[in-house]
């Protein structure tokens, strides 16, 4: 399926939270964007395991847009068995086509193996040569009981409830693989752990769509409280609009 254009609007309105207006900050943490949809009733989905649009068009292409911005994409298990995403970029500059190359990689958080490459969209894309082999984050590579050849498994400390540390999670991505910029697409336990690092996380873009979702939805709200954010700015869209920020530290 085709995108539909970029807003001529979106790429100077996104500049400051993109990981090129850090670029050659000596930093050991790869750049992280935290990105996601959620309706007005602040939902990402309308239940557990149901895959859900709420972004328009065209901020479905700003998504693919980021995906272009970015070395990797994050998502938890909890979304991969969901939705099957398939995490590839679709869009390209003008003149020039989207290809496996300009695609971020795709990164899944799945402690304990359950979510496998084999039949899924990912390896269809990366069969037709239109997405990257992800990486797969495993506490322990020895527990795994399906690896695919072409996936490649990682395994990070965690802590005894299995949780593992997301600047640590960040550090190693970065020193085994190379990733200079993550994006971070969810689901939700993922967001509302790293909605509280302001460590981890270097800017935050939020589409919300202009429905609600109701209250059977998976909810994004961080457990924490309260979390300020700082150089805020809105795009209005033809029905969305999308929220760039930074998690304020203080
Ligand atoms: N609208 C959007 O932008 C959007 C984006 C992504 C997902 N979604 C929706 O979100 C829902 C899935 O959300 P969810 O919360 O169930 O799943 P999730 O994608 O957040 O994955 C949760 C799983 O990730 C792993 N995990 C998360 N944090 C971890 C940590 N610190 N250490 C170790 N493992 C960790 C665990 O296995 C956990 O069960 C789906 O319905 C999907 O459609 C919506
Ligand atoms: N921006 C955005 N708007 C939405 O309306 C929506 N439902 C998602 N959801 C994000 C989630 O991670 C999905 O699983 C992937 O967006 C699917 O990715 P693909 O299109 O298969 O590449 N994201």
């Amino acid at each position: 399926m085709s995108l539909v254009p970029l807003k001529d609007d979106l790429p100077s309105f996104l500049y400051q939270y993109l990981p090129a207006a850090a670029a050659g900050n000596a930093s050991q943490k790869p750049f992280v964007t935290l990105t996601y949809a959620q309706s007005l009733d602040s939902r990402i989905s309308k239940g557990k395991g149901l895959r859900t649009t709420i972004s328009h068009p065209e901020t479905k292409t700003m998504t693919h847009y980021l995906r272009y911005k970015h070395d990797a994409i994050m998502i938890g298990c909890g979304t991969a068995l969901a939705d099957d995403p398939g995490l590839n970029c679709k869009w390209a500059p003008a003149g020039k086509t989207s290809s496996t190359s300009s695609s971020p990689r795709p990164v899944i958080i799945d402690p304990q193996g359950k979510w496998d490459f084999e039949g899924s969209k990912m390896q269809q894309l990366f069969r037709e040569d239109a997405g990257k082999p992800p990486v797969i984050v495993v506490r322990d590579l020895g527990s795994i009981l399906k690896r695919h050849p072409d996936a490649t498994y990682v395994s990070a400390p965690s802590s005894p409830a299995g949780r593992f540390d997301w600047l640590t999670l960040m550090l190693l991505l970065k020193s085994e693989f190379g990733f200079e910029s993550i994006m971070v697409e969810g689901g939700a336990l993922v967001i509302n752990q790293l909605l509280s690092r302001p460590d981890v996380v270097d800017s935050l873009i939020v589409t919300v769509g202009a429905k609600y979702l109701g209250s059977e939805g998976v909810e994004v709200s961080p457990p924490v409280g309260e979390v300020n954010l700082r150089n805020v700015q809105w795009w209005r869209g033809t029905v969305d609009t999308v929220m760039g920020a930074k998690l304020d530290s203080r």
